[in-house]
């Protein structure tokens, strides 16, 4: 298990004095609740009713009235800082994840559908942020209660206060022996959790086709197996959980009773004062409450520590771009008895392809043949297995699926060159359209505007998988002419199908076939 400091650093880093600040306020406010309610009731028996007096009873009753009253309102003070500091943890905390999933490694993000990451980095951060900040003041409330209580008690019985001790060493063996499993328990929940959103999603967007096809059968089938799976692990972390409490219960109602028959013991031989017994089980009463929620508190720390070492985990997978071993200035590209592939077998093996810098490449095949895989590890978006891939200057691309965040297009090409922006634009007759959103676009639209933000980016670089696909045939040329116009003098790698009236603009053609890339010509020659 991770430690308390890398858990803390984890979630309140950058918060910490506010939070301990937080912290501070309701321990603060624990420790007088406790220590001033049994002297109340020790001086309203002791001092008031002992001496008949009651005006001294008004006026200690009034007092504490008064005082008890200001630190519940200075208690719903620090529960509104709570408030706001949680907001905060929580914003920062979804930045750092989502921005911790940019960095995954592409074959992580590949294996898992959207909504497991959805669920990772918006859901498990939710159900984590939250509890660590109450999660933290409920323990320390307990604590200070537990303590300033128990230092009452034993000021007035250390004879009742060690039945208390005599069971402590019972309850800890239960913690010890929960602790783990819960743990355990609750990972398995989050995971099951997050599965079951990836399907569910999948299912949620797959609306039109489900009709189309009635496939609502076969859908909810596939997300009822990932509910059940989710429902059985949450069972199993009740089932744990209560167990634990019901036998920490049973062990402290043991403690109760012979505090009761002690305590009844003690008054019947009159070594105890009325006030003294009033108020000892006043604090007794507190110790006992502290106790039953610190034994609550206990699986919902495992379920915030399990739920913390998944955020982590997630964390520590994310690497910086790849960067590629440098090719000579003249070599724009070359892969070298490269092998790789998206599946759990390499598509491609032995490829070996060098792309001088300033040519222009067409790489043909079949559906599936690995076109598109060929230009993902281009991109750095796929690892090779074996082999190496060596590339200078910088890479623009486009490859399907192009996905936009959902935001105006307006927005998406802010930061570009405007004059570039405005001629692409106006040539693919997105004009119009700068206010849409990317989601609202037509697929052509959305192919139209993918080109025009691939050929916006410098970049050394042009990486094409199916450039021409979904635009009508005069688009297809404009888009054709505007690729040769901004890739001019860089280099160009275009994966299409239908290029036989274009073939003439490349100067080497390549085919994918039965897992090799075959070259058409001679190779180019490195100037
Ligand atoms: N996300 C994925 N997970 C596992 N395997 C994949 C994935 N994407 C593609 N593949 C497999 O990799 C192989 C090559 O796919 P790729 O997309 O590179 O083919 P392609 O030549 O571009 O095909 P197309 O012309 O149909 O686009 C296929 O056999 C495919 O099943």
């Amino acid at each position: 298990m991770r430690s308390w400091k890398e858990d803390w650093t984890l979630v309140v880093a950058g918060q910490t004095r506010p939070y301990l600040l937080a912290l501070t306020w309701a321990g603060s406010i624990a420790f007088l609740m406790t220590a001033l309610n049994p002297l109340a009731t020790r001086l309203i028996f002791d001092v008031a009713v002992a001496r008949g007096r009651l005006d001294w009873l008004i006026g200690i009753a009034a007092v504490s009235l008064l005082v008890f009253s200001l630190l519940r309102w200075a208690d719903f003070q620090g529960g509104q800082y709570q408030q706001r500091l949680t907001n905060r943890l929580s914003a920062a905390l979804t930045r750092r994840m989502v921005d911790g999933y940019y960095r995954l490694p592409p074959v992580l993000v590949a294996q898992q559908g959207d909504g497991y990451f959805v669920a990772r980095t918006m859901t498990e951060v939710e159900q984590t942020v939250t509890p660590v900040v109450t999660t933290g003041m409920q323990l320390l409330r307990a604590l200070m209660t537990l303590v300033t209580a128990l230092v009452t008690v034993l000021l007035l019985s250390w004879q009742l206060t060690s039945v208390l001790l005599v069971i402590t060493p019972a309850l800890l063996l239960l913690a010890r022996h929960f602790a783990a499993r819960l743990h355990q328990d609750a990972h398995g929940v989050q995971e099951a959790t997050a599965a079951q959103q990836e399907i569910h999603a999948a299912a949620i967007g797959a609306y039109r086709t489900v009709r189309t096809f009635q496939l609502d059968g076969l859908a909810l089938h596939q997300l009822m197996r990932a509910v059940d799976r989710r429902l059985d692990a949450v069972y199993t972390l009740g089932y744990r959980s209560g167990k634990y409490s019901t036998l920490s219960r049973i062990t402290l109602s043991v403690a109760e009773l012979l505090v009761l028959v002690l305590g009844g013991y003690a008054v019947m031989t009159t070594s105890l004062t009325l006030g003294s017994l009033m108020a000892y089980m006043t604090a007794y009463w507190m110790a006992v409450g502290a106790v039953q929620s610190l034994i609550d508190l206990l699986p919902g720390v495992q379920v915030l520590r399990a739920n913390i070492a998944r955020l982590a985990g997630l964390l520590a997978q994310a690497t910086e771009a790849p960067s590629f071993p440098a090719a000579p200035r003249q070599v724009a590209i070359e892969w070298q008895g490269a092998a790789f592939g998206q599946g759990d077998t390499a598509t491609l093996t032995d490829v070996n392809l060098t792309v001088p810098t300033g040519s222009r490449v067409l790489i043909q095949g079949a559906n599936g043949a690995g076109k598109s895989t060929l230009a993902l590890t281009a991109l750095g978006l796929l690892p090779l297995r074996d082999g190496t891939l060596s590339r200078s200057g910088e890479v623009s691309g486009l490859v399907e699926p192009v996905v936009f965040p959902a935001l105006p297009l307006r927005e998406l090409l802010s930061g570009h060159d405007p004059r570039a922006a405005q001629e692409l634009t106006e040539a693919f007759g997105l004009t119009a359209l700068l206010d849409a959103r990317y989601d609202e676009l037509s697929l052509g639209q959305r192919k139209k505007f993918a080109l025009t933000m691939t050929l916006l980016k410098p970049a050394d670089l042009y990486v094409f998988d199916e450039p021409l696909a979904n635009l009508d045939d005069p688009t297809q040329l404009t888009a054709f002419q505007l690729m040769l116009k901004y890739t001019g003098g860089k280099t160009m790698l275009s994966i299409m199908h239908d290029a036989a009236s274009v073939t003439g603009y490349f100067d080497l053609v390549a085919d994918v076939r039965a897992g090799r890339l075959h070259l058409n010509d001679t190779p180019l020659q490195v100037a």
